[in-house]
């Protein structure tokens, strides 16, 4: 088929080099570009030129992005330029959604993984969570055997209990970062214990002279990591969940063992698409590689020297290297035009990638598309409190006297802490900000609470969610409360959940006979109708029959609770029970809505009770912001693309929804899939961004401040550890992130001294500042 390569580089706005790129016929392409150099354009231009040039079938294209907010942008940029049915054609996703949606369809061909296709999936923070569970529970255990036997009074007790609770916290998330860089090492863990996870990582490293994890570890350590290991597993599949890690080693391991699955995927998929492709890590390059075959079509894009995942296992090495070695053959397009900078900004930036002039070094040079430009400017302040100030002032001088507007600058900084300074200068200036990338907004307090309720309704034995939700809001089941209740759960051999709540609702009537026995009433709360005092009645009446059709529950003392912690307990199975009716009969968009009356959210935290910290506004605007994204969801629908028919012979029942997934669990499983990266924030706000630079990768802004550029702290410098020379140059990679974000302005800020920890250090400039100097000529 002839390629049109004016109409190509016309339709999408394409210079001459990313032209090249989009209409290369080569199967195997990688794309290495520079920042700024229209990555984005360049992958969308190449998906319709493969659908509209070379006749490809959108459905047979896989698109892989680093978040599902790109993902997004990508479907969209796709229907602008080719309509709404190609774009929801093509299957466009982040790794982890992918092998999401393919595990659910073949889960039952991978038995060593012990879950069944009704798995639930849990974030990052979930997934400390239940590691910190463990350990607190682990280390409740022998104290209370003391206390029972007597060898320790009820004060030492519970002064031992809080210790060892607090020691759990900091201990959860280290432990569920070995397990996680431990499962990411291996291309499975699937039926392995923690001693023979453990071992195998180990031969490997000895195998191939690497240095890993294990190899660091005293004996010790390995130990208490492979006991950890198992703990947490186990934890997992009896409640049928992944985390992120499982869900790439379920697809590698999905893929491996079943040739002849694997086959029928690189026929439906033969184009295979990713960006940011840089700071892919094992399993995901394994993916790739395996989808891609032998005959499949590849296009990656990225810019090693972008790579800042390192920390989390990626490693730019797959895009420079291992390419090369698996797929034969591989073309590599450079693109060297940057359309975003000043050549000045440009300048500073590969001055302080090289550590010299760049013309001396091997480093790839920038083609500016710009001219003239302001050279870059750099602020000595005397402390912290005055390099904000400045920095706000600035702003201020640049609105006033150059037209620029809040929402063309940004502030960026290499950790989340450094933020607060600069918000209290903004508040005092009346300078309107938002703060993106420290707290994304799914792992906000209300938000990952609201989500609780939701993730228990969707399965009872989820005990991390009905342990997060128990005493919010607060209802006397605290700490005690609860330990006694998971003890009377243990007892019974069954969780928590079931021992609260029964099969409830399965013995309550379905959903027809409640909507005929109970017309006023449903529908009423269907309505959510506004009249308070009716919803109220509404509510009674829900909570009678709720009450009636929950399993007794035996005496307080058998259960271990105080007579209020029982009432509080009697109470909180109605509400959850009416929740759960409601649950039957309405759509997980408005179940937020019953959630939140039945629990009187609004008022909780209007009221301030909920937290004294925050705007209490802002946090009731977040749940409402998560009922919108609850009602998106529901048009969306995710999952099917990938049921394609030459699949469906391994998908039991082929529906759209598969069978047993409420739309509620289909929500709280995507939902699950949201990185940290991917900010539900208004974006067309005008106010001045506060962003560390690891959220600001992929972004650009008008004007660009990058603060506290101090040794030890950009570069930064974790702990008193001698960094290795990978952390070394990944905290450079970083630096040039931030730098290339600038379009037209760009503030280089240091302060002599600065608290870090409440203790107040003499700083001093970062190297970087004196090769931003010299890349402007000023030294
Ligand atoms: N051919 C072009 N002509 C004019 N502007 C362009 C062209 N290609 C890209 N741009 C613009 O250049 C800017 C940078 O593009 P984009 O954000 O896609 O770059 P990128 O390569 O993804 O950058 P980074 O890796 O730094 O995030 C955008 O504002 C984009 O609209």
């Amino acid at each position: 088929m002839a390629v049109t390569l004016e109409a190509a580089s016309v339709q999408h706005g394409l210079s001459q080099e990313q032209t090249a790129a989009v209409t290369a016929s080569d199967r195997l392409l990688r794309v290495d570009a520079v920042p700024g150099s229209g990555k984005t354009r360049v992958l969308i231009a190449r998906i319709a030129h493969l659908i509209q040039e070379r006749g490809v079938s959108p459905r047979q294209i896989l698109a892989i992005t680093f978040t599902r907010k790109a993902a997004g942008q990508l479907q969209a940029r796709i229907a602008a330029s080719l309509g709404e049915r190609a774009a929801s054609q093509v299957v466009s996703g982040t790794f982890h959604s992918t092998a999401a949606s393919v595990l659910r369809n073949h889960i039952s061909l991978l038995p060593s993984c012990g879950r069944n296709r009704r798995f639930q999936i849990l974030d990052q923070a979930d997934s400390i969570g239940t590691m910190t569970s463990i350990l607190k529970e682990q280390g409740r255990g022998p104290l209370e055997r003391r206390l029972s036997a007597g060898n320790i009074s009820e004060a030492t007790f519970k002064a031992a209990l809080k210790d060892s609770n607090r020691q759990a916290v900091s201990n959860g998330r280290i432990l569920q970062g070995s397990i996680s860089s431990l499962k990411g090492a291996l291309t499975s863990h699937f039926g392995l214990n923690g001693h023979q996870a453990i071992k195998r990582l180990r031969d490997h490293s000895v195998r191939h002279d690497n240095p890993s994890l294990v190899t660091s570890m005293s004996e010790e350590m390995l130990r208490h990591l492979a006991g950890a290991f198992d703990a947490y597993n186990q934890r997992l599949q009896g409640l049928n969940q992944f985390d992120y890690d499982d869900l790439m080693a379920g697809i590698v391991a999905l893929l491996t063992d079943r040739p002849e699955l694997l086959a029928r995927y690189q026929r439906a998929y033969t184009h295979v698409l990713v960006d940011e492709f840089q700071d892919t890590n094992a399993a995901q390059y394994n993916m790739v590689h395996q989808l891609v075959g032998q005959e499949g079509n590849l296009f990656v894009v990225g810019d090693p020297d972008q790579a800042i995942y390192g920390w989390r296992g990626a490693n730019a090495d797959y895009m420079q290297h291992m390419l090369n070695r698996d797929f034969p053959g591989l073309v590599t397009i450079r693109l060297r035009d940057n359309y975003r900078s000043t050549p000045q900004i440009l300048a500073a930036a590969s001055w302080s990638l090289a550590g010299q002039d760049p013309t001396k070094s091997d480093l790839l040079p920038f083609h500016p598309q710009s001219s003239g430009g302001l050279p870059v400017e750099v602020k000595a302040a005397e402390d912290g409190k005055e390099e904000a100030e400045w920095v706000v002032e600035t702003i201020q001088a640049l609105i006033k006297d150059e037209g620029y507007q809040p929402r063309d600058c940004a502030v960026l900084f290499r950790r989340h802490m450094q933020g607060r300074l600069f918000e209290q200068a903004m508040v005092l200036a009346g300078l309107p900000y938002i703060l993106l990338g420290g707290e994304p907004f799914w792992g906000r307090r209300e938000v990952k609470d609201v989500m609780a309720y939701l993730n228990l309704l969707a399965n009872l034995h989820n005990n991390a969610a009905l342990v997060r939700i128990i005493n919010m809001p607060k209802r006397a089941l605290g700490d005690k409360a609860l330990s006694g209740l998971q003890s009377w759960a243990k007892l019974q051999g069954k969780s928590l959940g079931a021992c609260l709540f029964g099969d409830f609702p399965s013995t309550v009537p379905s959903r027809t006979l409640l909507e005929e026995s109970l017309p006023p009433v449903v529908q009423l709360m269907q309505r959510r109708s506004p009249d308070r005092p009716l919803q109220e009645r509404a509510l009674m009446e829900l909570r009678a029959i709720a009450a009636e059709q929950l399993p007794a529950l035996p005496s307080a003392k058998d259960i271990g609770l105080t007579p209020a912690a029982y009432k509080a307990a009697s109470e909180f199975r109605c509400q959850m029970a009416v929740i759960r009716l409601q649950a039957e009969i309405c759509e997980a968009g408005e179940l937020i809505e019953v959630v939140t009356d039945v629990i009187d959210l609004e008022e909780y935290i209007k009221s301030g009770t909920y937290s004294k910290q925050g705007d209490p506004l802002e946090r009731w605007d977040r749940v409402r912001l998560l009922k919108t994204l609850v009602k998106e969801f529901q048009g969306a629908g995710s999952l099917e693309t990938w049921e394609d028919e030459t699949l469906l012979e391994y998908t039991p029942e082929p529906q759209k929804r598969l069978e047993g997934m409420s739309p509620l669990q289909d929500f709280v499983n995507d939902a699950a899939l949201f990185s940290p990266d991917d900010m539900a924030e208004k974006r067309e706000t005008n106010a001045v961004r506060l962003c560390t630079i690891h959220a600001s990768k992929g972004l650009e802004f008008p004007v660009v401040f990058v603060v506290g550029c101090e040794e030890g702290n950009l570069p930064l410098l974790r702990g008193n550890e001698t960094p290795n020379d990978a952390e070394v140059e990944e905290e450079i990679r970083c630096a040039y992130v931030a730098l290339t974000r600038a379009e037209k302005r760009l503030y280089i800020t240091h302060a002599a001294e600065r608290y870090v920890f409440g203790v107040l250090h003499g700083q001093y400039p970062s190297h970087l500042v004196e090769l931003i100097e010299a890349s402007q000529g000023l030294c």
